[in-house]
């Protein structure tokens, strides 16, 4: 953006989506990979966050944290085991996961979100009942304090919405006796959604979208293209429960989902108020 005349444009075809966004909700979730502990991008998703509420946007931040608590596993000399993107995890294990995610990566960012005049909670499923589940078996394994969400309780982000704070949402959730469950944080923000039939789930990771096998940028993609990409290994690793989550929030009434670079600077704007965005949209395939 270089003249204040190129500034005007933005402002001014920012408009109509404005209008057509103000008082729905959007579920943005944030991967570790994305996060580099508060650098420039890192800032310039809070500063996003806080104009999409200025602007009469409901967001709720899940975030992530999956290299971060391989980071301090390894450090503390602990072996880790995924299985299917999912992290096999003991109790060891889940007091890591917890202070991690919980403890540092929710606090950074209500602290960034602060920095640029926002206001933010951090909270966890385990708050107020917010994220409720089961431990989850994996074809026939027992995967230790992983856990799947049975029920979603929204009432504590009505409360923080209605005081006009951004919840900011740690993926550890809790069984009905109280123990603390693992959950992929692509999972609790792809369920989150569904819960608050909320207009976008927006998926910010460390790629530019979703690519093709020539490492293109695709810049739409429905259900049947996904699984064809999934079928012939094109779309492997991380994104595969990534693509699981957000066809389950479009089969839950989510109006659309996006796939974009949390790694460039506000990302999450381009994507929203251009035409053309910045990464992958995933739609409902014809006759949905
Ligand atoms: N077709 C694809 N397009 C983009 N990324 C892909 C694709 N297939 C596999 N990936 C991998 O998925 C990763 C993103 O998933 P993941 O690491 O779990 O992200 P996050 O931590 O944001 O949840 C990418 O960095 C890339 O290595
Ligand atoms: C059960 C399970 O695998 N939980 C994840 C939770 C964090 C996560 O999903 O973080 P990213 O989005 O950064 O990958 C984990 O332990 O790594």
């Amino acid at each position: 953006m270089e003249s204040i005349h190129e500034k005007a444009q933005v402002l001014i075809d920012a408009l109509p989506y404005i209008r057509t966004f103000h008082g729905k909700t959007f579920v943005i979730k944030f991967g570790g990979g994305a996060l580099d502990g508060g650098g420039e991008e890192s800032l310039s998703f809070a500063q996003d966050l806080v104009l999409l509420q200025h602007i009469g946007i409901r967001p709720v931040v899940v975030h992530g944290g999956g290299p971060q608590i391989s980071s301090l596993m390894g450090r503390l000399g602990m072996a880790f085991e995924f299985v299917n993107g999912i992290r096999v995890t003991g109790s060891d294990a889940m007091e890591v996961v917890e202070m991690v995610l919980t403890g540092r990566i929710n606090r950074e960012i209500v602290t960034m979100v602060h920095r640029h005049g926002g206001r933010a909670v951090g909270i966890s499923g385990r708050d107020a009942g917010f994220l409720v589940g089961t431990r989850k078996v994996h074809d026939g394994r027992d995967l230790g304090h992983v856990g799947e969400i049975v029920s979603v309780n929204p009432e504590i982000l009505d409360l923080l919405d209605r005081h006009r704070y951004i919840p900011i949402v740690a993926p550890v959730g809790v069984t009905s006796e109280g123990e603390a469950l693992n959950i992929n944080a692509d999972e609790a923000a792809a369920v989150i959604a569904g819960a608050l039939k909320a207009e976008k789930l927006i998926m910010m990771t460390n790629t530019r979208g979703v690519l093709d096998d020539k490492g293109e940028l695709l810049g739409s993609l429905d259900r049947e293209e996904i699984l064809s990409l999934i079928g012939r290994g094109v779309i492997a690793g991380g994104m595969v429960p990534k693509m699981q989550g957000c066809l389950r929030a479009l089969a839950e009434g989510v109006g659309k989902v996006h796939v974009i670079d949390g790694r460039i600077a506000h990302a999450l704007l381009l994507e929203i108020f251009t035409p053309e965005g910045v990464g992958t949209e995933i739609v409902r395939g014809g006759g949905e």
